[in-house]
């Protein structure tokens, strides 16, 4: 007798057995099912590359290093159309000054980077789209700025999808992270891993090394004792990533671990680093978190900020648990950092 294979569950099945009957859930459900067929199709667009047309084009530059690319609009108006169905009262997106009302009276909110890794999209290496489901407030029209600026810990859903070598959605709902693959030939969501775990103790840093001379000096130390390896206070060799899209970074380290830092810097324009909070930083940290990682703005947990603006920027530490705290306590001490003596650079605080 041949066996028949379990079939594997599919993101609907996921998110049904989550939702029940519950209404609030059920809208969840829904509403990322939504993100999910426009991310679909994105990846679809995305594998057709230059054949597509010049998505790597030239619009505004809005400054910031935030050059619009001709994909971050089509990947904005694209999940933009398929959110008109889900019950969505307003749409937040990094390529749109003011949120747009959809659906009347919806109980949600959304809030995107249509694209991320913008810089990647004509080199074909790996882009994403990252996303955040947020309740609409009672009392504030949702098509307001203010409807956002809710903590991190207020999502009710966050994940990315990563355009790769294969296209993967990565969700939270608040029980652990889980990761779906599209299947190429059904064009659904399979489900991969139930639950992600950061490895605590990989050796992988990711920042861009080329602004060096423009950050702090706590995150200079402590990237100098990285790049000491075994003769620092680490005691082993670091290896170092840059991807130049964050949903890269944030996916390799749920894979592989280690720690990504995009930190406030003294260029004009960065004084809070590069990456918005409500689209950006809430998202990947309520991932992290879900997955036992950690992420900080170097001193605070991501998810415990309260935003000012919708388009906010933050400096955004994320990864292992342990390497996130690490880089917070050296922002902390920047006296003892300053006063240590090569004599104690293999011991003490900085070796913990
Ligand atoms: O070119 P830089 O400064 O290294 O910045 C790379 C960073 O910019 C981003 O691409 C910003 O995202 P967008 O492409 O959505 O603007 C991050 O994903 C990435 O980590
Ligand atoms: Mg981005
Ligand atoms: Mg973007």
């Amino acid at each position: 007798m041949t066996q028949t294979p379990h079939a594997k569950p599919l993101l609907e099945d996921y998110l049904n057995a989550w939702a029940g009957n519950d209404p609030l859930r059920t809208a969840v459900a829904d509403t990322v099912a939504a993100l999910a067929r426009a991310t679909a199709e994105i990846s679809g667009l995305v594998a057709q590359g230059p054949l597509a047309g010049d998505l790597a084009a030239a619009r505004i530059d809005k400054g910031g290093g935030d050059a619009q690319k001709e994909l971050d609009v089509i990947t904005n108006s694209l999940i933009q159309r398929h959110l008109t169905s889900a019950p969505v009262a307003a749409l937040a997106s990094e390529e749109a000054d003011v949120p747009e009302a959809l659906t009347k009276g919806a109980p949600l909110i959304v809030a995107i980077d249509p694209l991320d890794g913008s810089s990647n999209i004509d080199t074909n290496t790996s882009i994403g789209t990252i996303f955040s489901v947020l309740p609409a407030p009672a009392n504030v029209d949702p098509a307001l700025s203010e409807a956002f600026l809710q903590p991190g810990r207020a999502q009710l859903a966050a994940g990315y999808a990563i355009y790769g070598p294969n296209t993967a959605l990565v969700l939270t709902v608040g029980q652990g992270t889980a990761m779906f693959v599209l299947d190429p030939a059904t064009r659904r969501y399979v489900l991969v891993f139930d639950r992600m775990e950061v490895p605590p103790d990989a050796r992988e840093f990711a920042i861009n090394m080329s602004n060096y001379r423009h950050w702090d000096e706590p995150i200079r130390l402590y990237i100098d004792d990285l790049l000491k390896g075994q003769d620092g206070p680490r005691d082993v060799d670091y290896n170092m990533r840059w991807l130049a899209a964050m949903v890269a970074e944030a996916h390799r380290i749920l894979i592989r671990g280690g720690v990504y830092l995009y930190p406030s810097d003294a260029r004009k324009g960065y004084i809070s680093g590069r990456l918005r909070l409500i689209y950006e930083g809430n998202p990947i940290a309520f991932l992290m978190e879900q997955a036992g990682g950690a992420a900080s703005n170097g001193s605070s947990p991501i998810l415990d900020l309260k935003p000012t603006s919708l388009h906010q920027r933050v400096p955004l530490v994320f990864g292992s648990s342990e390497k996130v705290q690490r880089v917070a306590r050296y922002v902390a001490a920047p006296e003892s950092i300053a006063a240590r003596s090569p004599l104690f650079a293999k011991r003490g605080l900085f070796r913990s």
